[in-house]
């Protein structure tokens, strides 16, 4: 691929599709609205509770972290759906592990979200 050199046009071009990548993930996915759901839960009982400055930058992390294992799962999913709607093995094992990704976020999340918050709510 031919290199150009550096062009705020172009870069705010590939911002643009990003975000129009992103509006798009919670057009198609339901899980996203679950997730954007489960964010603001988490950022309003922060805020009710009260977290020091290091807890808020482990709730950022933990739920960032969700949300790219699931965008990627979706684009892993995408992608198997394209290469063949025929029943295979192979794209069962991927689809499955790709959601096992999303699963293991997810876990990781509330594990963070359980050391922060017990201590304040119990
Ligand atoms: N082409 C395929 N070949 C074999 N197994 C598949 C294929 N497509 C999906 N599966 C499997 O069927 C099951 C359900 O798949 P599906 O894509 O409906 O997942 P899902 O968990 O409902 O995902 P989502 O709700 O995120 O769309 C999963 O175990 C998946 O791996």
């Amino acid at each position: 691929m031919k290199s150009q050199g550096f062009s705020f046009r172009s870069r705010l071009k590939s911002f643009r599709f990003a975000m129009e990548g992103i509006s798009r993930f919670f057009l198609a996915e339901h899980n996203a609205w679950l997730h954007l759901i489960a964010t603001i839960v988490v950022f309003v009982l922060a805020a009710v509770v009260g977290v020091t400055k290091n807890e808020l930058l482990a709730l950022v992390f933990a739920i960032g972290f969700v949300w790219v294992a699931e965008m990627f799962n979706t684009c892993i999913e995408r992608v198997m759906d394209f290469v063949s709607n025929q029943r295979n093995s192979d794209i069962k094992f991927i689809k499955d592990l790709a959601a096992g990704a999303v699963l293991t976020a997810a876990l990781t999340a509330l594990a963070v979200g359980a050391v922060v918050f017990i201590p304040k709510l119990f």
